[in-house]
């Protein structure tokens, strides 16, 4: 007989299968809701006093042996989070993030061995020019996620949608994604390129990767 435990453990997640199936069929999935209100509410009072206290970098093409500040191609700001010290919305974010990691794991196989989270703030007028998540040199980054943070009021015409390029019958498809507060988006970072289209009200979010080895 299966204890209550092995019972939770073995239990389909409608919200996770959903994920993957997406995954497996357009090679991104964008979740509404994955974050709440309230949890959205403290994640972005977490950037905003992070910010506040000057914490954040102009972000880097290219990885920490290889830094080069090129605002032609991306302008935002970041702030990498260390679990160790996660305050209370951090916490909240990392149990939602390692909840679905296990998950991915125990499920498929993906072997996500490691995570990189960052914030990011995208001032008026910047943009992220189209690119690959691996161009870094790092072919561990097997998933790219972005959680968005911006206010309730969040309006289309505050620009900064995210654009996915993807191939469909050898013509290339764009898909534009809003960054609205508590969308999800993951997508495979070996396979697809996108872009942040210039904001034209500062944008917040949390952007990360799951890596292998
Ligand atoms: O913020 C987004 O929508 C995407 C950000 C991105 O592409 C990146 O940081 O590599
Ligand atoms: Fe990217």
């Amino acid at each position: 007989m299966s204890t209550l435990f092995e019972a939770l453990v073995d239990a389909e997640n409608p919200l996770y299968e959903r994920i993957i199936d997406n995954l497996l069929t357009q090679q991104y999935s964008i979740i509404d809701n994955f974050f709440d209100a309230e949890e959205v509410l403290e994640l972005r009072q977490s950037i905003r006093e992070k910010h506040e206290e000057d914490a954040f970098k102009k972000a880097a093409i290219g990885n920490r042996l290889n830094e080069t500040v090129i605002k032609s191609i991306r302008g935002d700001v970041i702030l990498w989070i260390d679990e160790q010290y996660a305050n209370h919305a951090e916490s909240l974010f990392f149990n939602k993030i390692n909840a679905l990691i296990s998950y991915l794991n125990r499920t498929c196989f993906l072997g996500i061995l490691h995570k990189e989270f960052h914030y990011a703030i995208y001032p008026k007028g910047t943009f992220y020019k189209r690119h690959l998540d691996t161009f870094q040199n790092d072919d561990r980054r097997k998933l790219s996620f972005v959680c968005y943070l911006n206010d309730e009021d969040w309006q289309p015409e505050n620009g900064g949608e995210l654009v996915i390029y993807t191939t469909e019958n050898g013509v290339e498809v764009e898909h534009k994604i809003y960054p609205f507060p508590g969308r999800v988006v993951i997508f495979e970072s070996q396979v697809l390129e996108h872009e942040v289209k210039p904001v034209n009200t500062e944008r917040l979010s949390i952007t990360g990767w799951l890596k292998t080895r």
